[in-house]
């Protein structure tokens, strides 16, 4: 099971070490087939130790130059980060990716050799339009994007549950997956609402490899116990 936790734009550099050092006396309990990422913001990115990978939550697809405000490789390369979050929601909706985008992004860091979790997710209103609709709508977010790439895996996140409280159904989740497996033979995670909570019945899910978490990840006892705990 990958246990990956997204910090988005929470916690300092400060509170990121805090977190590493009390995750990792957590870890030592860890199954050894389980893996855990840990995305925290572009400021607190550095070089940690522990049985964890630690990747980036964005990047732009440059090693370097004249791109204000963003960071390319050379700078993941100074903490030996080869791992990436691309296509995440919150970055297509209020940061204007584009499907074109977000494929320039997913090329240049595959011919860099990165390891992808790439992220794909329906909106409200396309879910209730039913399940063909949403298959079609989550489809269009692999063109462009090369599904065969080795070190691929794939997120799955409605949109609607993201932040919500409200996680997709047992249900919906497992008839999204089986149907995503179909095209995608990657590892495949959930997102969206993850906690301890609902982190058993969720990761008991036929075709879920594991999950994706945001505000349930930012307390390390939280994001400890859903490892501990599936
Ligand atoms: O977007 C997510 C992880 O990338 C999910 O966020 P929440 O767990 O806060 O719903």
């Amino acid at each position: 099971m990958i246990f990956a936790a997204n910090f988005k734009t929470n916690h300092t550099r400060a509170s990121t070490e805090k977190y590493i050092e009390v995750l990792n006396e957590k870890l030592l309990e860890k199954k050894p087939e389980d893996q855990v990422y840990i995305f925290p913001p572009a400021t607190a990115l550095g070089k940690y130790e522990g049985d964890f990978t630690l990747g980036a939550q964005n990047a732009y697809p440059t090693q370097n130059g004249a791109f204000t405000g963003e960071i390319g490789t050379e700078q993941l390369e100074e903490f030996g980060i080869k791992t990436i979050l691309i296509g995440h929601s919150e970055r297509r909706e209020h940061l204007g990716e584009s499907q074109d985008k977000v494929a320039q992004k997913f090329t240049f860091f595959k011919e860099q050799g990165y390891e992808i979790l790439y992220c794909i997710g329906e909106p409200l209103e396309i879910r209730e339009k039913g399940d063909e609709a949403v298959m079609e709508y989550l489809l269009a977010q692999f063109d462009g994007i090369d599904i065969s790439y080795k070190d691929l895996i794939v997120a799955y996140e409605p949109i609607w549950a993201i932040g919500t409280g409200r996680s997709a159904t047992v249900e919906e989740i497992a008839s999204t997956h089986q149907a995503l497996k179909q095209t995608v033979q990657k590892p495949l995670l959930y997102g969206g609402s993850v906690k301890p909570a609902n982190i058993q019945e969720i990761t008991a899910i036929r075709g879920v490899d594991g999950v994706l978490v945001g505000s349930a990840s930012l307390d390390v006892e939280s994001f400890a116990t859903m490892i501990g705990e599936k």
